[in-house]
């Protein structure tokens, strides 16, 4: 059994019991009452033929299961107005509990403090989180390539995509990006993890940035460790990147973002 399989097991034991207190159709009206989704697809840069500046996706991550605890994050709100201030196009907030430390608690918290797309991370593989996601006030889902077949990655596109949300569709693979391309993805994510081994190789971004067809979004996942990254990563074709421990580590998670987003631009104006 891979990690990602594993992983799995666990937010479906988890989905059951969230399940158990709050029904579908509770959900449902729940999200029929939620604030219309702020549109993350224009807020990463979308619809604009010249991309020239590079996007932050600011992600709250307690733990990891490569890395166990990142950082105590006491008040999720208050990172999430610095991330905002600092610039961040997209909040990305971790639910997944068991190995990340996340909650749907940290969402809501997020989603009363700031005005900004939020990105609902986690592992998606049931409808029921979807509906979740909008009616705790998401914007964006994951959608992880490596966990879902190709109906349910159509089928949760369109679910998400009819309530309003955008969905970064998450690949590590050609294979996963010619996947992605025909379900149509707009926002296609390269993890350069492999979520079967957690093992982390950043040339892999640069090998398949390429096979992205223009006028998608392009976002590089995971790795950041500081400036030099950033600008691998954007020299490479990136328009968006998504950092999480480099952040919830930082004292200046705003400074961070402001120096990652002036190393993304400077190496976009080389790179165009
Ligand atoms: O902390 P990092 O290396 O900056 O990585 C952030 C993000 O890419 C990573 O958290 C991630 C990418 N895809 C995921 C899927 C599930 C959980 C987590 C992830």
């Amino acid at each position: 059994m891979t990690v990602l399989d594993d992983i799995i097991v666990g937010v479906k034991e988890e989905m059951e019991t969230r399940s158990r207190l709050v029904s579908l159709a509770e959900l449902k009206d729940r999200a029929a009452g939620a604030a219309p989704a702020h549109d993350a697809w224009a807020a990463l840069g979308g619809p604009s033929s010249v991309r020239n500046d590079l996007k932050v996706i600011a992600e709250i991550k307690r733990r990891s299961p490569s890395k166990g605890d990142l950082a105590p994050i006491a008040d999720p709100a208050s990172l999430a107005v610095q991330y905002a201030d600092g610039g961040a196009s997209v909040i990305s907030v971790l639910t997944e509990q068991r190995r990340f430390g996340g909650s749907l608690a940290d969402l809501d918290a997020v989603r009363a403090a700031v005005d900004v797309p939020l990105l609902r991370k986690d592992f998606t593989v049931d409808e029921y989180q979807i509906w979740e996601a909008r009616a705790h006030g998401a914007d964006l889902i994951l959608l992880i390539v490596a966990a879902l077949s190709d109906a349910e990655l159509a089928e949760y596109s369109a679910l998400s995509h009819e309530l309003g949300m955008n969905v970064l569709v998450e690949t590590h693979t050609e294979e996963e990006i010619e996947r992605a391309v025909a379900a149509q993805a707009k926002i296609i994510g390269i993890n350069v993890r492999n979520l079967k081994t957690l093992d982390v190789d950043r040339s892999v971004f640069g090998s398949l940035a390429g096979l992205i067809p223009a006028g998608a979004v392009i976002v590089a996942e995971s790795g950041v460790r500081g400036a030099d990254d950033v600008s691998h990563y954007a020299a490479g074709g990136a328009n968006a990147i998504l950092v999480g421990e480099a952040l919830v580590s930082d004292s200046t998670p705003r400074e961070r973002i402001t120096e990652f987003k002036a190393a993304g631009a400077a190496a976009i104006a080389v790179r165009n």
